[in-house]
C-alpha cells in the first residue's frame, strides 16, 4: 500500500482548495503529525480517511438580505460548513466579521472536528457565519441581520442535527436574537443553540468556558513541570469573551495579567488588571463596545500601544485569545527571548506554523487551540445534555465538569504526545482528537 506523505498530500489539498490558505494551513498542522501515524496504522491509510476527514460532508452557502437604519436594502453571503459528523450532531460557533470567507469558516470547521472529539462529548464538528460587519451597527441592525441569517440557516440545523453556537463577533446578544428567530420558524423550544441566556435554556459557566477552559488547561500543562499558576506575569491577547474570562480566572489564581488587546492596538498595565480593571474592560466591549484606548483614561499608569500586538511585552505566560494568525515567527522568537514559559491559544490558530516550529524548538510548554480553547465547546455539549434533559446544573457543578474534562483533554494529549523529554500538545492533540472519529467512519464502512 503507497504510504502518505506530507507534500504531495498538500499539494493535492491546495489544488482542490484554491485560495483557502487558512484551510491549508490548519491541515498541514494536523497532516504533519498525522501522516507518521496513519502510515503506521495502514487500517486508516487503506480507506483514505485523512482524504475523506480534509473533504466537508457538506457546504451550505445563501444569500442574507436586510434592511439598514435607513432603510437600504443589504446584501451579505452566510455558511454553514458541516464538516464532519461522525460522531455526533454537528457541533460549532458562528462568526460575524467583514473578513468570513469560505476558506476561513473551513479552517475553523476541520478545526473543530478534532477539538469536539476531544471533549470526549458525542460531537461532530461544524462551523458558519457571514461576512457582516457588527462594527458600527445598531441594535436594531444587528436584529434584522440575525433574523434574516437565521431564516435561511434554520432549515439545516437542529438539535439532533447541527448545534450551531457563538464566535468572533456572535455572542449573547445575537444568540438570541437567532433563537428567538428560529422558535418563531418551528414553533420549537429545542436546544439548537448554545450559549442562549440563562432565563431561556442557557447552561451556567457557557459565557466563562472557553477562557476558564484555557486556564484549566494551562495549569495542568504546568503541573507536568511541578509548576504553577500562583504569582506569575501574564500576557493576555484580545478583549472578547475568550480574553475577558481568561483574564478573570488568571486574577483569581494569583496571575498578574499585563495586557489585553483589540484591533486598535494593546494595552500594558504594569500594576496587573484586577478585577475591577477587568469589569470596566467587559463592560466598555459588551456594553459600550469601545476601544481599549478608553483604558488609558481611566488607569493612567497603564500605557496604549495603536497598532501593536502585546508580545514584545515580558511575561512568563501568553494566550492568545483574539485571531488566526496574530503570532508569527518573530513575536515567538521575542517571547522566548523574554522567558516565557507557557504559550495556551485561547483562539483558533492564533500561532502560524512558523512559531509552533519556534516553540516546539525551544520545548516551552505549547497547548494548541483545539485542545486548550475546547472548554466553550464542551459546555455548548453539557448544554445540549441539560436542554434535553429539561434542566439547568448550578455553576459550581458545571465549572467541576469543565476541569475535569480539560484534564482529560491534557491527559489525551499525554498519552499521544509523549516524547522523551517533553511532552508534543499538538501531536498529542491532533492524534487524540482524530481516533475516535476515524474509528467511527471505519465502523461506517464507505460512506
Ligand atoms: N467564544 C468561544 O466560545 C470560543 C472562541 N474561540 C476562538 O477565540 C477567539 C476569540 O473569540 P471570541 O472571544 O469569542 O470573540 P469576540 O468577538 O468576543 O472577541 C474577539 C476579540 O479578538 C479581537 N480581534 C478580532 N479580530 C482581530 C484582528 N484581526 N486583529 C486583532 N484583534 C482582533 C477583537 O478585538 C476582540 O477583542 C477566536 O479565534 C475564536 O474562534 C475558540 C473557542 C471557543
Ligand atoms: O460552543 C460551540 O459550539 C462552538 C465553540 C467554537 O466555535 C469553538 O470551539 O471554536
Amino acid at each position: 500500500m503507497k504510504e502518505l506523505e506530507l507534500e504531495s498530500f498538500m499539494h493535492g489539498l491546495e489544488r482542490r482548495n484554491p485560495g483557502q490558505p487558512e484551510f491549508h494551513q490548519a491541515v498541514r498542522e494536523v497532516a504533519d503529525k498525522l501522516i507518521p501515524f496513519i502510515n503506521k496504522n495502514p487500517k486508516y491509510l487503506a480507506a483514505s480517511i485523512l482524504e475523506r476527514m480534509t473533504e466537508p460532508d457538506r457546504v451550505i452557502s445563501f444569500r442574507v438580505t436586510w434592511q439598514d437604519d435607513e432603510g437600504n436594502v443589504r446584501v451579505n453571503r452566510g455558511f454553514r460548513v458541516q464538516f464532519n459528523g461522525a460522531i455526533g450532531p454537528y457541533k460549532g460557533g458562528l462568526r460575524f466579521d467583514k473578513s468570513v470567507t469560505l476558506g476561513t469558516l473551513k479552517f475553523l470547521g476541520f478545526e473543530q472536528v478534532f477539538k469536539n472529539s476531544l471533549t470526549t462529548l458525542p460531537m461532530g464538528g461544524a462551523k458558519g457565519g457571514s461576512d457582516f460587519n457588527p462594527k458600527g451597527k445598531s441594535d436594531n441592525e444587528v436584529m434584522r441581520f440575525c433574523q434574516a441569517f437565521m431564516s435561511e440557516l434554520f432549515r439545516h440545523i437542529g438539535k439532533d442535527t447541527d448545534v450551531p453556537a457563538g464566535d468572533i463577533g456572535v455572542g449573547a446578544r445575537e444568540v438570541s436574537y437567532m433563537f428567538g428567530q428560529y422558535r418563531r420558524l418551528e414553533n420549537q423550544f429545542t436546544g439548537v443553540l448554545t450559549g442562549k441566556g440563562l432565563a431561556f435554556g442557557g447552561s451556567n459557566v457557557r459565557k466563562e468556558a472557553t477562557g476558564y477552559g484555557s486556564v484549566y488547561f494551562s495549569r495542568e500543562m504546568l503541573a507536568t513541570r511541578n509548576d504553577s499558576l500562583k504569582g506569575k506575569t501574564a500576557i493576555v491577547s484580545g478583549s472578547g469573551n475568550v480574553a475577558q474570562f481568561t483574564a478573570e480566572k488568571l486574577i483569581q489564581l494569583g496571575t498578574k495579567v499585563l495586557t489585553m488587546s483589540d484591533r486598535s492596538g494593546y494595552i500594558h498595565d504594569p500594576e496587573g488588571i484586577d478585577e475591577s480593571k477587568l469589569n470596566f474592560v467587559i463592560k466598555l466591549k459588551t456594553e459600550s463596545r469601545g476601544s481599549l484606548e478608553e483604558y488609558v483614561k481611566e488607569y493612567p499608569n497603564a500605557t496604549f500601544h495603536k497598532d501593536e500586538t502585546p508580545w514584545g511585552v515580558k511575561a512568563d505566560l501568553a494566550y492568545p485569545s483574539a485571531t488566526q494568525n496574530e503570532l508569527d515567527e518573530n513575536d515567538a522568537k521575542k517571547l522566548i527571548a523574554n522567558g516565557c514559559m507557557l504559550v495556551c491559544e485561547g483562539a483558533n490558530m492564533p500561532s502560524t506554523i512558523g512559531a509552533i516550529k519556534e516553540f516546539e524548538k525551544a520545548k516551552i510548554l505549547f497547548g494548541p487551540g483545539k485542545a486548550a480553547n475546547a472548554g466553550g465547546v464542551a459546555i455548548s455539549g453539557l448544554e445540549m445534555t441539560q436542554n434535553s434533559m429539561r434542566l439547568q446544573w448550578s455553576f459550581e457543578e458545571v465549572d467541576e465538569k469543565l476541569q475535569m474534562i480539560m484534564k482529560k483533554i491534557h491527559d489525551k494529549c499525554v498519552e499521544y504526545g509523549q516524547e522523551e523529554d517533553w511532552i508534543d500538545y499538538v501531536k498529542g492533540a491532533n492524534i487524540g482528537g482524530f481516533v475516535k472519529v476515524a474509528d467511527a467512519m471505519l465502523a461506517y464502512g464507505v460512506v
